[in-house]
């Protein structure tokens, strides 16, 4: 794991920004097609509001959340939402999008579909991954009802319901997350730090966020 600080999260999210473009900039060079997972909930947004701005070829690109909640689009829960309104729009309105979310009543439903789109464009070529305070990353929760599957499993999609999560989640797996040609991880303040340096000396069971640690680029700023 490498540890990037940046002295304000503005910058953080600005250059973070670029380095995912250049990513797939040059992953387009090589192939006809890449991929990108990105997190949803409260940081990333202005990571997308520079992204989607990036000159890319975004018609070959496909675009897919790391995990979603089971709740619908319109719903300010939903990450869907935001990835609609703050990176599938300017330039990368032309990616092609891969949905987390299916309209039926559970996740177990919907995911077989899901993933069967999914498993055209593995292994991603980047990853971005958020975390939370309780050392979950993507919605691989400590304490969830399927983490075992979702860190050892060899799946694509995991349906995942945990006491932190207030509603049903999906998720890419730990093998899909980890199988990133290129991974990140943003963070923002003193307690996701902190979160950060103790989750390295638990398992991945008790921090999930461990399981994709290894070889990712973790990005910090105090504030
Ligand atoms: O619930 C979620 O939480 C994590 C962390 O979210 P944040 O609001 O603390 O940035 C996020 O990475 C994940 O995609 C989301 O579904």
């Amino acid at each position: 794991m490498e540890l990037v600080t940046y002295p304000d999260s503005e910058m953080m999210m600005i250059e973070l920004a670029q380095r995912l473009a250049g990513e797939l900039r040059q992953a387009l060079q090589g192939s006809d097609t890449a991929s990108i997972a990105v997190p949803g909930g409260t940081t990333p947004g202005p990571i997308f509001d520079s992204l989607c701005a990036a000159d890319l070829d975004w018609e070959r690109v496909s675009v897919m959340l790391t995990d979603e909640r089971w709740v619908p689009e319109e719903s300010p829960r939903s990450n869907t939402r935001l990835l609609r309104q703050r990176l599938l729009v300017n330039n990368a309105a032309a990616a092609r999008y891969l949905p987390l979310h299916a309209p039926t009543e559970t996740p177990e439903d919907g995911i077989p579909q899901l993933a069967e789109t999914i498993a055209e464009v593995l292994p991603l070529t980047v990853c971005l991954l958020g975390m939370g305070t309780d050392m979950h990353t993507a919605s691989i929760f400590p304490g969830a009802d399927r983490l075992e599957e979702a860190l050892t499993g060899d799946v694509i999609l995991v349906p995942m319901r945990a006491p932190g999560a207030p509603e049903p989640r999906v998720t890419l797996s730990a093998s899909v997350l980890s199988g990133a040609i290129s991974r990140h991880i943003v963070i923002v303040g003193p307690e996701k730090r902190e979160a950060l340096d103790r989750a390295r000396s638990l398992t991945p069971e008790e921090a999930p966020v461990v399981a994709v640690l290894k070889g990712a680029t973790v990005h910090w700023a105090e504030s």
